[in-house]
């Protein structure tokens, strides 16, 4: 694959720079250059019609200019994939557009595995939140999540709400998501393409009814699934809480519902949080949608993304 006499292709990526130092790793170029395969670094202040040659793009940068100069790019390159669409991206950008994707969706499920989202509403003036009528039909606990969910630390901010009192640190606009038990564990569901893969992650622990009788007020946390292990273990919950010995959800369940959601969202990077029902063991409820997560912390990342990237410039699979 790597004789010199053969086509070499460029994907040119757009990234952040802490996102460059954890997505560009040495073995990344290694690997992708052994296809045929280099990853240039772009100039997103650049026009992107005079980058030389581009067989992809990859990026995750939001603002104005950068998508002007993709879209003159793609008005120009029409034949050359840019992975992904600002504007199909966006949607994942809110809180509530991002689950609708999956309230909507109508794939066939199986007899068993039911997926869903938590209940959950959102409000607009931070008025209402110290009135009594924010809830709706949602019972305490709640999680308070940021509407915004635009990769800022605040958008990751949230808040763990056990009654009407813990209500008042909070500001609008925010969702307030109803709480579920899921066994202290979430599933991390990586889609690259038409690839798929699914890793266990540390959660927020089960909340008792005697815990939610006593508890009071509200706590705050953030990024909890990305807690080192040796953080973790500092937290002595005082129980064997090994990921390990947690059952993985059935593969093709999430392959079908991983599949559904990229032609749904016409989007080849993203992941998805699922949580498991601590009360119905095949009831699945997605919470979270991410554009190009850390793909890096997936095992095999990769020969996955080697995969994809070859698939995108020899123009198969794109949605
Ligand atoms: O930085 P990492 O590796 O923790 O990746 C973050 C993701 O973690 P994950 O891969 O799901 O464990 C993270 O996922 P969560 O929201 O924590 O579920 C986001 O995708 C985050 O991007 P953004 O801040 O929402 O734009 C991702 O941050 P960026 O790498 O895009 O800054
Ligand atoms: N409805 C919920 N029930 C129980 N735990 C939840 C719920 N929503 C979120 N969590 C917990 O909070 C964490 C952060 O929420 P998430 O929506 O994934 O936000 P972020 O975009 O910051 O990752 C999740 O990883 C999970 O541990
Ligand atoms: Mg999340
Ligand atoms: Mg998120």
């Amino acid at each position: 694959m790597s004789d010199s006499s053969q086509e070499r292709y460029i994907v040119g990526y757009a990234l952040a720079a802490k996102k460059e130092h954890s997505f560009i790793q040495p073995s990344l170029i290694e690997h992708s250059r052994q296809r045929g395969i280099d990853l240039v670094k772009l100039d997103p202040s650049k026009s992107l019609l005079e980058q030389g040659k581009l067989d992809c793009i990859i990026h995750k940068l939001y603002d104005v200019d950068w998508k002007q100069n993709l879209h003159e790019f793609r008005e120009k390159c029409p034949g050359v994939p840019v992975i992904d669409s600002p504007e199909d991206i966006e949607r994942l950008h809110n809180r509530v557009s991002m689950l609708e994707v999956i309230t909507q969706l109508t794939f066939p499920v199986s007899d068993s595995e039911r997926f869903g989202v938590p209940k959950q509403v959102v409000v607009m003036d931070s008025g209402v939140l110290s009135g009594g009528g924010a809830l709706g039909e949602l019972n305490f606990p709640v999680i308070a999540k940021p509407l915004d969910a635009d990769g800022s630390a605040k958008s990751h901010k949230m808040f763990l709400i056990y009654d009407q009192e813990g209500m008042k640190i909070l500001k609008a606009p925010i969702v307030l998501q109803e709480f579920v038990n899921h066994g202290g564990v979430i599933f991390k569901v990586y889609v690259v393409g038409d690839r798929v893969k699914c890793v266990r992650r540390r959660s927020l622990p089960d909340i008792s009814e005697e815990k939610i009788g006593t508890s009071k007020g509200s706590l705050p946390f953030s990024q909890i699934s990305n807690l080192t292990a040796q953080e973790d273990k500092n937290k002595e919950y005082g129980e064997d809480r090994s990921l390990e010995k947690v059952d993985m959800p059935p593969f093709s369940f999430l392959e079908e519902l991983a599949k559904a959601m990229r032609k749904s969202m016409g989007l080849n990077l993203f992941n998805f949080d699922v949580i498991r029902d601590a009360r119905d063991a095949n009831r699945y409820l997605i919470i979270d949608i991410n554009y190009f997560p850390g793909y890096a912390k997936m095992p095999s990342y990769e020969p996955m993304l080697t995969d994809f990237f070859w698939d995108m410039v020899t123009k198969k699979n794109h949605v």
